[in-house]
């Protein structure tokens, strides 16, 4: 019987194939990344490669690992480019623990940021930028703040407990007094959202420990639990807080797909005449989000915020 070798670490613990990468780190709202540029697509890394180097203790430490790469060089990214010529950048994003997602919103900004750091995008205001996701085309812009974001339609995951009004969904999370209702939504990737009456209830909610949910969608869900203000609607803008564990890292301090998800369900709960324009205050910041109706017929979200870049370093 042959014992598999564990793959070769370099002296400072990492593995041996990462040594002499070069990296960025940077965050949306306190979500914060190691990026990559590997424009021609020569890198490979695998989960364990990328969970190492998301590992707070003893890797550089993030919540997601972001590949810049040409769309040409991934089968995802040639796929695209028949429909989206434009679509130059392909943004290839993996939770910390090395899985892969179809979508990160605030990694798209911080992707976009990255791009024009490293000279190898430009974005004059009023032009769009087109990128890349599994989760299909995103169009970025820039704004005052930061970076705007065109996240593509949403979807109920099960839309027969929307259609009739019933949230089937049930939600639990240790320091909850009993489970909660919940609401599934696509943003290209999967959301559950719980809405909490009070601040005091959302802060004595453990979120160390993945909610369980039921039925949980096909390949698990990343769960938003937001306590909508009151009154709901300031100056036509809808007020949210929300905190969020994250499939494949724990709670983070921001979430952009799951800023729209949470927007997505409240709106709904809300009903008729319920803003278009929502404001999600997350641990790390604040998120706005816009319902505008798509090039394609379907109501589309925006999403925008900041993307920062904070340092830049070579793997030792
Ligand atoms: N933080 C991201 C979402 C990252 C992916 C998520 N953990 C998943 O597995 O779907 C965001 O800003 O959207």
């Amino acid at each position: 019987m042959s014992i598999p070798s564990p793959a070769a670490l370099s002296a400072s613990g990492l593995p041996l194939a990462l040594t002499g990468l070069s990296f960025a780190k940077g965050h949306g709202t306190g979500n914060d990344f190691v990026l990559v540029a590997d424009p021609d697509g020569l890198s490979e890394f695998a989960p364990g490669d990328v969970a190492a180097l998301c590992d707070r203790h003893s890797g550089i430490g993030a919540d997601g690992f972001i590949r810049a790469v040409r769309s040409e060089h991934l089968p995802e990214g040639q796929a695209l480019l028949q429909t989206n010529p434009d679509a130059e950048w392909f943004m290839d994003y993996r939770n910390g623990d090395g899985s892969v997602s179809e979508m990160c919103g605030n990694g798209v900004r911080v992707f976009v940021h990255f791009l024009l750091e490293e000279g190898l995008a430009s974005l004059a205001p009023g032009e769009a930028l087109a990128i890349g996701t599994r989760g299909g085309l995103k169009t970025v812009t820039r704004t005052p703040d930061g970076y705007a974001v065109d996240m593509g339609p949403w979807e109920f995951i099960f839309p027969d407990h929307a259609a009739a009004k019933a949230m089937d969904t049930v939600v639990n999370a240790d320091g909850l007094e009993v489970p909660r209702p919940g609401l599934s939504v696509s943003m290209g990737n999967p959301h559950t959202v719980v809405a909490l009456a009070e601040l005091s209830e959302l802060a004595a909610t453990d979120l160390t420990k993945a909610p369980s949910v039921e039925p949980a969608p096909e390949n698990g869900t990343n769960v938003e639990f937001v306590v909508p203000a009151e009154p709901l609607v300031l100056d036509g803008v809808g007020q949210l807080t929300m905190r969020v564990h994250e499939r494949g890292v724990g709670e983070t301090r921001s979430c952009g797909t799951g800023a729209c998800a949470a927007a997505v369900a409240t709106r709904f709960w809300a009903g008729t005449g319920a803003p278009d324009a929502w404001s999600v205050a997350v641990p790390g910041g604040v998120l706005g989000i816009r319902f505008l109706p798509g090039a394609d017929g379907r109501e589309h979200v925006e999403l925008s915020g900041p993307a920062v870049l904070v340092a830049r370093g070579t793997v030792l």
